[in-house]
């Protein structure tokens, strides 16, 4: 799934029109048919009262969906309930909403511990799945597939047909008369998308009310096209100023004031309606991004929409992935409007949502982990880890025992002389090297000890535990430029990165890849901590592509970008692994990945994507997100 900027998306909007010649009134017509569809799904939910509000569930989780196929294994309720095989389950046991395989399709009924049904059940498309029972086991409703046949369930006297007709189900909605929904409505074409939807909204039978924020005879070109038809259709509309919102007498709120092509704070009329939505308490659905997010950074002006839907429009906006705006976001859906993918590939696709299927195609990785029958530790590359000191061994360690439970041969881990006897035994897995100063610390002497374990090693990964020392510098410029392999940079070792004008080094004929958390990002680049928050995305891109590094930004939606001006952005994880050493363990799965052959674009985006998994299974086993240390990741890999 492609994430792009605002400029990026007016310019695939332009060449749809314009080489493609689809006209722009058809493009914000998908769009108007896409929320309406999502606003539908979303008061199904609401009636079938299924229970997607674990007691237990993870900030960061969101669904992000392409064209209906959910993101594999990812649930409305959190990240972390899910069972084994996908379902989705709540800490208590009790499944929740709809129950999905890995690979996005529906798996299976959704019944709480007691047999009892705990909700309805909806395919990707949003029309209903398998059978459907009520608590005392009486037939609850009707039960069709997802293309609109009859399901293998059925109650008392309903049988399969032997000729169907089936109608638009996306755009029904059974009890849609309990609703109606507030329509805010821009001048611009976030406004457009509001009002076509409105029109499919009242087609359901929901009712509507369209509230302008500015006077309608100020809308335009397409938007104002919609702004007819909707008159013509008699659907009721307001000014706002002009006329009273009751926003206590609404079910819903459908946010269409400002797309990507608004900017600064919003004003007047603006800021009332989103400060007014936002203080209603009705779920709000918001048409390509929340009002006054910004659609690049993710920064939010004030006041910004809080939704609880974000139907975003094509493909992904960056902002939506970046927090704080990630946070005001909701649930993603991204739906297709007409623009094809093949446009965004052709413009480079500057930047990716790490999924398997980019995993698999763009990265063109090997994510299954598969071993061949013939082979042996050999076969599996060899980490060399220079790392941990006296007071911060344990981050050695933890990397080594990441490096092997990801699956490389062997690792040989360089530590200072005085530390030796006391991680002996830690995990006899490991191989030992005395490679530092008797005090427990390293020196700047030791770099051509590491140089000489390095030769035969398939990476390097230096940093973890490291600390500073006198000479710090010249000790990594010699391992940069003296070592014959791909090498991972961590911890202290980014810092003495920081203070050294490495652009001038030797240029190396390996790989290199960068872990940076933000602080040490702030370092790397000369900027505050604030500074990288601000823009994680487009950061991560210039830095790699001027340095010639790939690079890690670690943080909540990790970024991974290329030298060659990719970008990955990271969804798996949660805040429960932001715990002393849990970097330490993404670098050694990193470095046991490129020992095994992987390039360092698909090293680091496996990794990063497997230590998100890897935190979450942890998370799940521990019954507890904040109850997560380090060591549970590497565990559960
Ligand atoms: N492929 C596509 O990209 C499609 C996008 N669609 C939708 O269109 C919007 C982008 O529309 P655009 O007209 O460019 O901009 P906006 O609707 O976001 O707003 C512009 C409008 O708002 C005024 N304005 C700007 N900033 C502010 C502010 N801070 N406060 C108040 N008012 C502001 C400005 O004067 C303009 O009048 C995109 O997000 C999609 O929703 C298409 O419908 C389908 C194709
Ligand atoms: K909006």
């Amino acid at each position: 799934m492609y994430i792009v900027t605002a400029q990026d998306m007016r310019e695939l909007d332009r060449q749809t029109i314009e080489r493609l010649g689809i006209p722009a009134v058809a493009l914000m017509e998908n769009a108007g048919r896409a929320i309406a569809e999502e606003i539908i799904k979303l008061c199904r939910r609401r009636f079938g009262g299924a229970d997607t509000s674990a007691a237990w569930t993870l900030g960061t989780s969101r669904t992000v969906q392409d064209g209906g196929a959910r993101q594999p294994g990812r649930t409305e309720a959190g990240a972390l309930d899910r069972s084994p095989d996908g379902g989705a389950y709540s800490p208590g046991g009790t499944r929740g909403d709809g129950v999905y395989g890995p690979d996005g399709t529906w798996v299976g009924r959704v019944y709480g511990p007691d047999g009892a049904w705990a909700g309805r059940v909806y395919g990707p498309d949003g029309t209903w799945g398998d059978g459907v029972y009520g608590p005392d086991g009486a037939w609850a409703g009707r039960v069709y597939g997802p293309d609109g046949t009859q399901g293998t369930g059925g109650g008392p006297g309903i049988k399969r047909p032997g000729f169907t007709v089936s109608g638009d189900a996306a755009l029904t909605l059974g009890r849609a008369g309990a609703e109606h929904w507030l329509v805010l409505v821009g001048k611009g074409n976030n406004g457009g998308d509001g009002i076509a939807a409105a029109r499919h909204l009242r087609e359901a039978g929901i009712a509507v009310t369209l509230v302008y924020a500015a006077a309608p005879e100020s809308l335009a070109g397409e938007a104002a096209l919609q702004r007819d038809a909707a008159a013509a259709m008699g659907l009721p509309a307001v000014v706002y100023g002009r006329d009273r919102v009751d926003f206590a007498a609404c079910s819903g709120i459908l946010d269409a004031l400002l797309g990507t092509g608004s900017a600064g704070a919003p004003r007047g009329a603006y800021a009332e309606l989103i400060a007014a939505a936002n203080g209603s308490g009705k779920p709000v659905v918001s048409a390509d991004i929340p009002s006054r997010l910004d659609a690049d950074t993710g920064q939010t002006h004030k006041p910004c929409i809080h939704a609880a839907v974000t139907v975003c429009l094509a493909f992904l906006k960056r902002g939506l992935l970046q927090y704080p705006g990630a946070g005001n976001a909701g649930q993603v859906v991204v739906r297709s409007i007409g623009i094809p993918a093949a446009l965004a590939r052709e413009g480079g696709g500057p930047a990716s949502l790490l999924t398997p299927e980019v995993l698999r195609t763009r990265l063109q990785g090997d994510v299954s982990r598969r071993r061949s029958p013939e082979g042996h530790k050999g076969t599996y590359g060899h980490v060399l880890l220079a790392a941990g000191s006296l007071s911060m061994s344990g981050a050695g360690l933890l990397a080594a025992r990441a490096a092997l439970r990801a699956g490389c041969g062997l690792v040989t881990w360089a530590l200072p002389s005085m530390l030796l006897p006391y991680v002996i035994g830690a995990a006899p897995e490991l191989m030992l090297a005395a490679a530092g100063g008797e005090n427990g610390t390293w020196s700047a002497g030791t770099a051509a000890e590491v140089l000489r374990l390095s030769t035969g090693r398939d990476v390097t990964a230096v940093g973890p535990g490291l600390g500073r020392f006198p000479g710090d510098q010249e000790w990594l410029r010699a391992l940069w430029e003296g070592i014959d392999a791909p090498m991972v940079i961590d911890a202290d070792a980014l810092n003495m990165l920081a203070d050294s004008d490495y652009s001038s080094w030797t240029s190396r004929r390996h790989p290199v890849i960068l872990t940076p958390h933000p602080g040490e990002m702030a370092r790397l680049a000369g900027i505050s901590t604030a500074e990288v928050q601000r823009d994680r995305i487009g950061l991560a891109l210039a830095y790699a592509r001027e340095h010639g590094v790939t690079l890690v930004l670690k943080g909540a939606h990790t970024v991974v970008a290329t030298p060659e001006g990719e970008a990955y952005v990271n969804i798996t994880g949660h805040p429960g692994m932001g715990t002393g050493g849990a970097g330490d363990v993404l670098t050694g799965i990193i470095a046991g990945l490129l020992a095994q052959g992987l390039n360092a674009a698909q090293a680091a985006a496996f990794g990063v994507y497997l230590h998100g998994l890897a935190g979450e299974r942890a998370a799940r086993q521990r019954h507890d997100p904040s109850a997560l240390i380090a060591g549970d990741i590497i565990e559960a890999l």
